[in-house]
Parts: structure tokens; C-alpha cells; sequence
């Protein structure tokens, strides 16, 4: 008894100072309070009880924590809390209130939001069962069959016969019939009516593939061996209460609820499903790649909500399958009118990066298409993030290093779940963003344009005439609520703003979706370590650096999955990630014994950890992208410490900003800087005050007023009849003199600009690479392979100066970016993609130009002697 009273005091106090929050930190606290036990032995069941009378300490703390945000309510001094005040409210308390109200994305779904939050007091470990004050000794003995018997039963009928009897479908097949009758130059109905009848077999059996078979007792099954399965290998699965209140009123509106997950690993869309059954929101269709469709298994998810699709819309290259986009179109449409509720992953798979990969726009311009043509009135579109500490899926590395994926088989899968069950994978966290109208979306999408529309037809035609003339224009583009522009068809020429509604939909869910992602501990233990602590450092060094960066996120409302000490997050971490990538061992450093903590940076394992640094990447993007664009512009290497500026000190804001969004132009397919509704001049902007703050950057001239300014313009124009807005919209900004003397400060820019380094190494290579296809076609395999040796080879010269460099999806996006740019080109030719050089750069000058777009931005860039290689 005495010993467990020294673990749980122990326990109290590092709670009390290390702000707790939520059972995910549970295990982490109890390990590091067992060793100041000191000399006795901490048994199991020692830390278990501790463990249980923490628990109740936390509660008790989260009830102290609810009550003052309570009191704070109702005194109405919700937003007059003192900082003081503020820091010394439990963490539990005040971290929600940041996490959401930030997703929210209208004024009053902030406010909303911020409701909500108040009342949110604490995480939510799903693995942890919550028993009724009144649950009866039954209940609590066969919890996990109680709370499966327990869910609510939804209806989920079956829409196979209207989606075979849809108007639609049947128009795409008869199109289809003709059109193959034209190519074979039959002319007689009796040929029409048996390709007719052809393509409606097909389409059958296309959808008895497709179909999901959504079964309530299935469900409930899988979710009673979920509840035993799960705490096997997870130590927590945590969700906001305040999101699962706000998913259930959104349910409650009638509307469907459209999932949009970000993909990281296969628990996704098994997590998910399980979370809504247990919270009584109806289960969701979930599209999924028909590679997943195997033995056993895919029968299995078919009955839990899974609908196959193909991941190739038209596999034959050239040929449209319209037959199969009319069924897949038909059958989600006839889903949303009978009231399913979908999910899917608009990034088309997982990330293989832990960066979020760039949206594809199909399965959502069907959605959008429901809504133009009144299938359904409205739609909730939910962007969802989930995060891990350790990804059950095991790494990517294989395939970054150019190896095939290996496909899902039925003992792939078996083995899988093997190792899964049998390994520890920390915790989870699961976030539900705040729900939005699709209805809102689209309607304020079409007011952007059309005053986008107004502001052009005001510019350029000031007559009458002319405003008609491009009102007529601007009515003609507008989109149009009809099923012409439905997408999937393909029988129909789709209108441009309407792909590019989708695409900003799917950005927007994609931005909001990693912008809300927890940050885990496996996330900023590696991002740290591969940033700043590349040769290691002792544990307590990296710790202060952890300590700061945790401020620095907690500022700008980034939700940490974690809490405790950073000596003991370290610790933890590199415990769950192993000595394959963060090694520890004790040296003497400055004549002290300490825990010397580095990184293991060569291939392959650094991609591994890499992955888990990128998930913090997106959060620094623009500020590394305005370090870039500095840099670049001062002439300056940072890696020689006697190197100084050779160009410029000074910079105008016009100046960074325009060169910043040089880099956001290149890095277009790894990040998305701004949604559709942000101007992403004005994120630079901020990003540069941030560099104000810090002191790198220091204002020249003060900023003259609006008024100043048009006084001197109408001073010096006053004989110039010339005057135009443009000029004015040119003007430069603010001067700034970048504070190259101090160390601290341009270790800051530095440090920032060394995170997009291996972007801009890989694609640096891959630009050089392009003299490969120089009057030649090249398969997009061969291609691939010479390009990583190529990058391999820069490694080892040091050329290229990190390991991470070395990866597949960062040179397929180079060479998406320069077919985007008109630099490549590519075919597909009996199913293999083929690239070659456009007309216009099918030439070693345009090439090394291409080249020293890329390069100006790549430290130690020496555009004489690489284009010569
Ligand atoms: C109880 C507890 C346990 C529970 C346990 C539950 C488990 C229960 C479920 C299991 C479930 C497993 C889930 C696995 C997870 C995956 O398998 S993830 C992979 C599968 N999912 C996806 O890929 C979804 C996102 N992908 C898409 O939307 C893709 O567009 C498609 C539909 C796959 C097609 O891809 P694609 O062939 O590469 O073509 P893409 O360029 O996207 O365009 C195709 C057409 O879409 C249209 N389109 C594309 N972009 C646009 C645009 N911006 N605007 C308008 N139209 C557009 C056009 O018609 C276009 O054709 P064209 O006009 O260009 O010819």
C-alpha cells in the first residue's frame, strides 16, 4: 500500500505540472512516475491501481476545469478571460476550445463553434467504456455485448432496381449502342437492340460488383470484436465529445453526412464506421478501390458499408467506359435520395508521404452534381483527420525506393492483422471538422465568381455595350442547375467552373482536414530530430527545442494528441518508433553522463521517419516558403557560416511576396498554400510578419496611410491624365531590411528553409533529368528508375543533401508539375504511360531554363556546372 502511494503521489504531482490531457497520456505519466519510485520494485498491478486512482484525480480535475468555464459562461467573460487566467485552466478545457473553433469556416460556425467548445471539457478515449450511474450488474459485466445490443438500428434499403431502371443510365447505354454501331457501320435496329442488351447486362453485373450490402447485425458483430480487438494493439482511440455532439445534430438535420477522411491507413474507414455506430449517426457507403475487393474480406466490407469502385475510371487509355461512369454516377445518386449516408477519401489512397496528397475531384463532382440537379436538397460534408502515433499499416519505404506496391491478397491481409494484433501502435485521434453545406458552398463559390465576373466587366468595358456584352457572357458561364454538366457520364462536355467548383471543394476539405490534424508524438519527436538534430544531441537540449516548438504550435492552435514532460515524450517516442530510427544511447557530453538522442538519416529508414516528420510539414509551408524566397533573392549559402549576402539586403514586400509564390508555384502538387476563398498573397503577407515578430526582417520606411499615399499620387500626377488603379495595385509595400547579423535570426530563416531542401533537391534532379527524354519517349517505369538512381547518385556526390530526397511520389509530382507546365508530355499505350518532351522543349537551352527556375531556389545551385552534366 505504501508503495503505491508513493507511485500515485508521484503520479499527482507530475500531473499537477505536466497538465494532463485525456487517457491517452495515461501510460506515458505512469511510466515515468514508476522509476521515481526509486528503490522499489514497481509491479504491474502497481501501476494499474495507480493508474486507476489517477483516473480519478483526472476527473476531479476536469470537473474544477468545467466549473470555472462554466462560471466563465455565465458571467459572459468567455473572450475577457487574462492570459493568467487562462494558463491556469486545465489543459483539458481550453485545448478543445482552440481545435475547433478554428476549423469552423463561416463567422457564425466559429461562434458556433466556440459554443460548443465551452462545453467541452475533456477527450474521449472510445476504447473506454462509460457506464450509466444507473447500469445494472449485467451491463457491466457483458459491456461490450451491452453496448453493441444497445446501438441504434437504422434501415438501409436496397436500390439496385432504380438505379437499372434510371432514365439516365438507360440514355448512356442506348448513346453507347449507337456510337458502337456507327464504328461498325451497322445500320439496323435489330444490332442497336442487341448491343443494348448487351451493355444492360453489363451494367448489372457492374453493379452487383459495385454494390454495398450494408447489413445492422453485421455491423454489430464487427463492432463487439472491434471493442475486444482494438485495445490489443491501441492504447487509446480518442474523439472530441463536442464533435460527436455536433456530428449527432448534424445527423439529426435529415441531410446526408458526407465523410471525407483523410487517408493515412486502412484503421480509417474500420475506425470511423465504428465510432459512428457507437454514437447512433447512421453508417456510411464507403467508396472503395476494387483492389480491396478480395477473397473473404471483400464480401466482409461489402456487408459493412463498402462499395467498389474502380481506381481507374476508363482502364482502356483513350476510351471512355461510359457504360460503368453512368452506373457508378446512377447508383451514388440513388444512394443520397434514399438517404445513405457516403464516405470516401478524396485523395484517391493513402499518403505515402504523411503529407496529404492532392485531391481527386470524381466521386465528389457526382455529389455536387446531386444537388445542381435537385437530387438532394443539401448535403453535410464532414472533412475528417485522423492520426496515429504509429501506423498500423507498417511503412512505405519499399515503394518510395521504387519498388511495386504489393497488392492486397487474402493472406497479405491475414498476416497484416497478425503482426497488427500482435504489435503496439500508441494512440489515435480522431477529429470530426465542423460540418459544412454543400448548398452555402456552391452558392458562395458562384457569388465569388460572378463578382469576380462584375469586377472584370467594370475594368474593361466601361460602355453600356460592352457591360452587355459580357453580362451575357458571364450568363452563359454560370453554372447551370442541369444534369448537363454532370460529370461521370461523360456524354457531356463538363463546364469548366463546375470542375473547378469540385476542385475548390476538395482543396477546401483537404486544407481544413491537415490543418485540424492532432499533432502526435511520433510527429514532432521526428520533425525536430530531422529539422534541427540531424547529428543528435543530448535528450535534454532537444527537449528545451520541443518545449518551444510545443508553444509555437499551441499559438497558432494546433491541437497536440499528447501532453507530459518532452524528456519523457522523447523517451516515448523513440521507445514506439524503435532504434531503427531514433537511436539512444548514453554518452558523456561535456563532462556529464547524458541520453544522447539522434536520428538514423540513411536509406531506407529515414524515409520511415520522414514520413512521420511530414505530417508537421504542412503547418510550416509558407513560412519555409517565404525562408526560400529570401534566400534566394540574398544570394547567400547557408550551410558556410562565413558566407554573407552577396546580393541584396534590402527587399520589398512586393518582392518576397511575388518570389514566394515562385516556390508556391513549383511546390503546387506537395502543398495546398491557400483554399479557393484565402488569397494567398495575403498568407504570405503574414507569414512575413511572423518573420517581423522574430526580428529577421525589420520595416525600412513607415507604411504611408491609404490616404498618404493617393496625396502623393495626386501631387505627382497632378498633370498626368494616366492615373489607373494598376499602378496603384503595383505599388511595392513596405521595405525590408533582412537582420543578416544576427545568428539567432538567420538560424530562424535557415531552419525554416532547410524543411522544403529535399523537395527541392528531388525535384532539382528530376528537372535535370528531363535531358533523359531528349529526342526520345521514355516508359514512365524506366523513367522513374533512372531519375532515383540519378538522385541516389546526387547523394552520395552530396549534391543532394538528404536521404529523404529519395522519393517515388516526390518525383512522380515533379513530373506532374512539368506536364502541368507544358515541359512533358505523356501518353498511355498498351497500358503503359509513356513520356516525352512537348515541341517547345524538346531542346538542351529550353531545358537548362527550366532547370534554373528550379535550381535558383536549391542551395548551392550552380546552374554552369549542372546543366553541363
Ligand atoms: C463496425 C466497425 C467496422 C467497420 C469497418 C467498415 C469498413 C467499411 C468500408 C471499407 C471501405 C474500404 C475503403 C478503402 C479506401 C480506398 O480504397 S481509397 C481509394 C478509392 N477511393 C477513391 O479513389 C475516391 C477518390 N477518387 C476519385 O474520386 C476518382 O476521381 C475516381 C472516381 C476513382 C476516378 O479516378 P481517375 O480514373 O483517376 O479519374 P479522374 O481524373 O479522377 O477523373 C475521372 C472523371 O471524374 C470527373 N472529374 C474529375 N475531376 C473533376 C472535377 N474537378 N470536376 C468535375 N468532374 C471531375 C470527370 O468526369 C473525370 O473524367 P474526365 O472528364 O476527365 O474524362
Amino acid at each position: 500500500r505504501g508503495m503505491v502511494d508513493v507511485v500515485t503521489a508521484r503520479v499527482q504531482d507530475m500531473y499537477t505540472g505536466w497538465q494532463p490531457r485525456g487517457p491517452a497520456a495515461a501510460p506515458a505519466v505512469v511510466a515515468a512516475a514508476a522509476p521515481a519510485a526509486a528503490n522499489h520494485a514497481v509491479s504491474d498491478s502497481l501501476s494499474s491501481i495507480a493508474m486507476r486512482r489517477m483516473a480519478t484525480f483526472q476527473r476531479a480535475q476536469r470537473h474544477q476545469a468545467q466549473q470555472q468555464i462554466s462560471r466563465q459562461i455565465s458571467d459572459r467573460k468567455l473572450f475577457h478571460i487574462k492570459e493568467s487566467q487562462w494558463d491556469a485552466l486545465q489543459d483539458t478545457s481550453r485545448r478543445p476550445l482552440m481545435g475547433l473553433a478554428c476549423n469552423a469556416c463561416s463567422r457564425d460556425a466559429r461562434a458556433a463553434a466556440v459554443d460548443l467548445d465551452a462545453k467541452a471539457v475533456s477527450l474521449r478515449n472510445i476504447l473506454q467504456e462509460e457506464f450509466a450511474s444507473n447500469s445494472t450488474y449485467l451491463t457491466r459485466t457483458f459491456k461490450h455485448l451491452a453496448q453493441v445490443y444497445n446501438v441504434r438500428k437504422f434501415e438501409y434499403p436496397n436500390i439496385n432496381e432504380g438505379v437499372l431502371k434510371d432514365e439516365r443510365l438507360k440514355e448512356a447505354i442506348t448513346l453507347t449502342a449507337r456510337d458502337q454501331c456507327n464504328q461498325r457501320g451497322e445500320t439496323s435496329d435489330e444490332a442497336h437492340s442487341k448491343l443494348v442488351h448487351q451493355h444492360e447486362m453489363r451494367a448489372k453485373c457492374l453493379l452487383e460488383d459495385m454494390r454495398s450490402k450494408l447489413s445492422d447485425l453485421l455491423l454489430r458483430f464487427t463492432s463487439w470484436v472491434m471493442l475486444k480487438v482494438l485495445p490489443c494493439f491501441l492504447t487509446s482511440v480518442v474523439v472530441h465529445p463536442t464533435q460527436v455532439e455536433m456530428l449527432q445534430k448534424a445527423a439529426k438535420s435529415g441531410l446526408p453526412l458526407i465523410f471525407m477522411p483523410l487517408h493515412r491507413s486502412h484503421l480509417d474507414y474500420i475506425l470511423v464506421t465504428f465510432i459512428l455506430l457507437n454514437i447512433d449517426v447512421k453508417s456510411p457507403m464507403v467508396a472503395s478501390g476494387d483492389n480491396l475487393n478480395i477473397p473473404v474480406f471483400g464480401r466482409l466490407l461489402r456487408g459493412l458499408g463498402a462499395f467498389f469502385i474502380k481506381r481507374r475510371m476508363d482502364p482502356v487509355a483513350g476510351r471512355r467506359d461510359t457504360v460503368y461512369r453512368a452506373v457508378l454516377h446512377t447508383y451514388m445518386m440513388h444512394s443520397l435520395h434514399a438517404g445513405h449516408n457516403l464516405e470516401f477519401f478524396a485523395e484517391g489512397g493513402r499518403t505515402r508521404t504523411g503529407k496529404a496528397c492532392m485531391p481527386k475531384g470524381g466521386l465528389l463532382s457526382v455529389i455536387v452534381d446531386a444537388y445542381m440537379d435537385g437530387t438532394v436538397e443539401d448535403a453535410l460534408l464532414v472533412p475528417v483527420s485522423l492520426n496515429y502515433e504509429k501506423l498500423v499499416d507498417g511503412n512505405f519505404t519499399r515503394e518510395q525506393m521504387g519498388q511495386p506496391k504489393e497488392m492486397e491478397s487474402f493472406t497479405s491481409a491475414i498476416r497484416g492483422i497478425w503482426k497488427t494484433l500482435t504489435s503496439s501502435y500508441g494512440s489515435c485521434r480522431i477529429d470530426f471538422n465542423q460540418p459544412f453545406s454543400l448548398q452555402d458552398m456552391i452558392k458562395s463559390f458562384q457569388q465569388s465568381q460572378i463578382s469576380h465576373m462584375r469586377r472584370n466587366v467594370l475594368g474593361d468595358d466601361d460602355d453600356e455595350e460592352g457591360h452587355q456584352r459580357s453580362k451575357g457572357k458571364h450568363e452563359k458561364r454560370v453554372l447551370q442547375s442541369t444534369p448537363s454538366s454532370s460529370s461521370l457520364y461523360g456524354t457531356d462536355v463538363v463546364v469548366e467552373e463546375h470542375r473547378q467548383l469540385v476542385e475548390s471543394i476538395a482543396r477546401h476539405v483537404i486544407h481544413d482536414c491537415t490543418k485540424s490534424t492532432a499533432v502526435m508524438t511520433t510527429n514532432i519527436v521526428s520533425f525536430l530530430l530531422l529539422s534541427s538534430f540531424r547529428d543528435g544531441a543530448p535528450i535534454e537540449e532537444i527537449a528545451i527545442a520541443l518545449d518551444s516548438l510545443r508553444k509555437e504550435l499551441e499559438w497558432a492552435g494546433r491541437d497536440c494528441g499528447f501532453t507530459g514532460d518532452s524528456i519523457d515524450v522523447i523517451n516515448y517516442t523513440a521507445e514506439l518508433l524503435g532504434s531503427h530510427l531514433i537511436k539512444r544511447e548514453k554518452k558523456i557530453v561535456n563532462g556529464q553522463e547524458t541520453v544522447f538522442v539522434e536520428p538514423i538519416t540513411g536509406l531506407p529508414n529515414v524515409i520511415e521517419l520522414s514520413y512521420y516528420s511530414n505530417g508537421l510539414l504542412s503547418h510550416f509551408a509558407v513560412e519555409a516558403a517565404v525562408a526560400t524566397a529570401v534566400i534566394s533573392l540574398l544570394g547567400f549559402d547557408p550551410r558556410d557560416s562565413a558566407s554573407i549576402p552577396t546580393k541584396v539586403k534590402t527587399l520589398s514586400q512586393k518582392t518576397i511576396v511575388d518570389q514566394t509564390k515562385e516556390v508556391c508555384d513549383i511546390l503546387q502538387l506537395e502543398f495546398i498554400f491557400a483554399k479557393a476563398c484565402q488569397s494567398l498573397d495575403n498568407i504570405i503577407i503574414e507569414a512575413i510578419q511572423s518573420y517581423i515578430e522574430k526580428g529577421v526582417l525589420q520595416e525600412t520606411q513607415e507604411l504611408l496611410t491609404e490616404e498618404q499615399e493617393w496625396g502623393h499620387r495626386y501631387a505627382r500626377n497632378m498633370d498626368d491624365d494616366n492615373d489607373s488603379d494598376e499602378d496603384f495595385e503595383e505599388r511595392p509595400g513596405p521595405e525590408y531590411e533582412v537582420n543578416v547579423n544576427s545568428k539567432e535570426c538567420m538560424a530562424a530563416l535557415v531552419g525554416r528553409q532547410r524543411l522544403l531542401c529535399p523537395l527541392f533537391d528531388t525535384y532539382t534532379v528530376t528537372a535535370m533529368s528531363l535531358r533523359f527524354l531528349v529526342d526520345q519517349e521514355v516508359t514512365e517505369r524506366d523513367l522513374m528508375k533512372k531519375i532515383l538512381s540519378a538522385v541516389q547518385d546526387h547523394l552520395s556526390e552530396g549534391f543532394v543533401s538528404c536521404a529523404e530526397s529519395v522519393s517515388t511520389d516526390t518525383i512522380k509530382n515533379a513530373l506532374k508539375l512539368f506536364e502541368r507546365w507544358g515541359v512533358v508530355e505523356c501518353h498511355t499505350q498498351d497500358r503503359v504511360k509513356v513520356y516525352y518532351l512537348s515541341s517547345d522543349f524538346d531542346n538542351q537551352d529550353s531545358l537548362v531554363n527550366v532547370l534554373s527556375h528550379i535550381g535558383q531556389f536549391k542551395i548551392d545551385f550552380d546552374e554552369a556546372v549542372v546543366s553541363t552534366q
